[in-house]
């Protein structure tokens, strides 16, 4: 609805543009007496529309790379850009999802759902005045991840997938460009997890924005992710890009198939414990 609006003459050259762009990005954290070097140099860019995964031994700095990403931590080494300009404050055009829904628990499912309209420009200035519209996108939402008989129950009366899925619901209301995703699934079942996956893809596909996931699950990396980039152990680089060119929509029988399983396995041949 308030994405940009592109003319025909440009869409040619945008198409072709990197959403995100990392140029020599580094990462120092102080540690003891003096400065620890986290990551080294990661040069890569990320095209509107695709799914990226970060996996990589802990430590090796994946969360801090979807902090800068947000901008929450501007990047302070090397350049981050978003649409060619660089991130040097908080980005408005992201959602962000996490191992733990935060769902605020005095509010109901659709008003925690809302919140981002509440305090994200541009939609906090009309919020009242077209509540009618924005309601209907959330529970619009609610019922794509099988939440609508949920609606108007608290976070606490909500199991851990449900939580999760609403948590995704608020990520994704504003609209965003990038879809941030560090580890969300990590405290699920393992079949609440694979659910979650053709959930989240079935979002994304509809949503039309970048996804950049977190995870140390290779299964989850291959089903949902068109790159996924293999960290080594800190001080971290990209080890070993691999494209995963597996038809979309997928489904949880294709990983049962022998090209899902070679291509979990490439993954986990270059993936060293730090
Ligand atoms: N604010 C901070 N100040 C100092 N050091 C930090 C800070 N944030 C993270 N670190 C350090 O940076 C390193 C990378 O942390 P980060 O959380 O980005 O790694 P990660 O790859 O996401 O790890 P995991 O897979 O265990 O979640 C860790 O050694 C951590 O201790």
């Amino acid at each position: 609805m308030l994405k940009p609006q592109i003319s025909s003459a440009t869409e040619t050259v945008a198409a072709s543009m990197p959403l995100l762009e990392f140029d020599r990005i580094g990462l120092e954290y102080p540690f003891e007496e003096s400065m620890r070097t986290i990551v080294q140099e990661i040069t890569l860019s990320v095209q509107p529309g695709e799914f990226v995964t970060f996996v990589g031994p802990s430590g090796c700095g994946k969360t801090s790379i979807l902090r800068m990403v947000s901008g929450l931590s501007p990047t302070k080494i090397g350049e981050l850009r978003c649409h060619n300009q660089p991130v040097t404050r908080p980005l408005k055009n992201v959602g962000i999802a996490f191992q733990n829904p935060v769902l605020m628990p005095w509010r109901r499912t659709i008003d925690n759902v809302l919140l981002p309209l509440e305090i994200v420009s541009p939609y906090k200035r009309d919020f009242k005045t077209n509540r009618p519209h924005y309601l209907e996108m959330a529970q619009k939402l609610l019922k794509a991840v099988g939440l609508n008989d949920f609606q108007q129950q608290f976070p606490w009366q909500l199991s851990g997938g449900m939580r999760q899925r609403a948590s995704l619901c608020r990520a994704l209301i504003h609209q965003p460009e990038i879809l941030l995703l560090d580890e969300p699934f990590g405290a699920l079942d393992a079949f609440t997890r694979e659910e979650m996956w053709v959930m989240l893809q079935n979002l994304w596909m509809e949503a039309k924005c970048v996804g950049m996931l977190i995870t140390h699950d290779l299964r989850e990396a291959v089903f949902l992710s068109d790159t996924v980039y293999v960290m080594s152990p800190r001080p971290s680089e990209i080890a070993f890009k691999l494209k995963i060119d597996l038809p979309r929509p997928r489904t949880l029988e294709m990983c049962l198939s022998d090209e899902f399983a070679h291509l979990a396995a490439e993954l986990r041949r270059h993936i060293h414990k730090s």
